[in-house]
């Protein structure tokens, strides 16, 4: 959808960038001249997705790190900020997410969750801000939503208020980094194919095929659908679009609001 080299000679931090919609963002960014940094828990993931870019004619590196930990998040994006001398644009992807009715969350399940998509989206935010200011401004991020954020769901209390924080962080830093040309965004996918989200929660037999009937235009999301959204926002053609929820549900949430 943009034109070829249009990330050329910048750097691009993906948070679980190994698999799923953030695998698949990282490649339209390589595609797209950017070097791409995949951050995620396991290092043999990291491995292949890296060499796979990379043999696709693209410029990549993988680094292991739990976004829950702030003091690796920072070490890994100084190390990136070393390496390559700058950070120009970041996506918060990394997610956990199961089902477990409210009444039945323990404490550990809600901070797992919690602290993947918030904090760790946070952490990460935080840290590339600061770079970005210190270096005179410019960059842009785009975080990763859910539809539950909006309307809410019974079964995942947890990642839906998680990722109305990321929401509203969102918001908030947009207004506090507009001066320095720093933009922030979201992307909020509806169901999309062949990713975790879908082997986590809709694995019951049926489950997920049950869930087209829900959806306008009758299909499911696929992953370069939701890439091409988050490219779009990343880059320079959408440099007066700030603060902003996009949904790419094919009409699903059309409705419930
Ligand atoms: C209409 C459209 C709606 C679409 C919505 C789709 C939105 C999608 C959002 C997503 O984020 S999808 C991403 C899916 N991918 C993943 O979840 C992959 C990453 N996930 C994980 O790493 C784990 O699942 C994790 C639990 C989130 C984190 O792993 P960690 O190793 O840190 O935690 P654990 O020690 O395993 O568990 C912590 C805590 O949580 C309890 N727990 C774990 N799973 C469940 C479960 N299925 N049900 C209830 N509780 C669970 C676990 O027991 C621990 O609690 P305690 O036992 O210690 O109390
Ligand atoms: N797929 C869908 O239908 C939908 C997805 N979304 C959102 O899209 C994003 C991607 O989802 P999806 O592709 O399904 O997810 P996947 O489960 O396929 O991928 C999740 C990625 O996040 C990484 N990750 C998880 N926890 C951590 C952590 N603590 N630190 C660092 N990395 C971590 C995982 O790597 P590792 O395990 O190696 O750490 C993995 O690479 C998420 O934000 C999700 O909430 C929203 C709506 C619908």
């Amino acid at each position: 959808m943009l034109p070829p080299g249009s990330f050329e000679g910048r750097v691009a931090v993906i948070t679980g960038g190994s698999s799923g919609i953030g695998e698949t963002i990282a490649r339209h960014l390589a595609a797209l001249g950017a070097t791409v940094v995949l951050l995620g828990r396991r290092p043999d993931a990291l491995r292949e997705v890296v060499a796979s870019i990379r043999e696709a004619g693209g410029s990549a590196a993988g680094f292991a790190a739990d976004v829950r930990d702030r003091e690796r998040v920072e070490a890994v994006l100084a190390e990136v900020v070393d390496r390559y001398g700058r950070i120009d644009h970041l996506v918060n992807n990394a997610a956990g997410n199961f089902r477990v009715a409210p009444e039945e969350m323990s404490p550990n399940a809600w901070n797992a969750v919690v602290r993947i998509v918030l904090d760790g989206s946070w952490h990460c935010t935080q840290t590339v801000g600061r770079h970005l200011i210190a270096r005179g401004g410019g960059g842009s991020v785009v975080s990763i939503g859910t539809t539950p954020a909006l309307f809410g769901d019974p079964d995942t209390a947890h990642s839906a208020s998680a990722k109305a924080g990321v929401l509203a962080m969102t918001k908030s830093l947009a207004i506090a980094w507009g001066r320095h040309g720093i933009r922030l965004n979201v992307v909020t996918p509806g169901l999309t194919d062949d990713t975790g989200a879908v082997s986590q929660l809709f694995a019951a037999e049926g489950a997920y095929a049950a869930n087209l009937e829900k959806i306008p235009v009758g299909r499911h999301a696929n992953r370069d659908e939701i890439a091409e959204a988050v490219t779009y926002l990343l880059s320079d053609h959408a440099g007066y679009v700030t603060g902003q929820n996009l949904v790419i549900d094919g009409g699903r949430s059309l409705g419930i609001g």
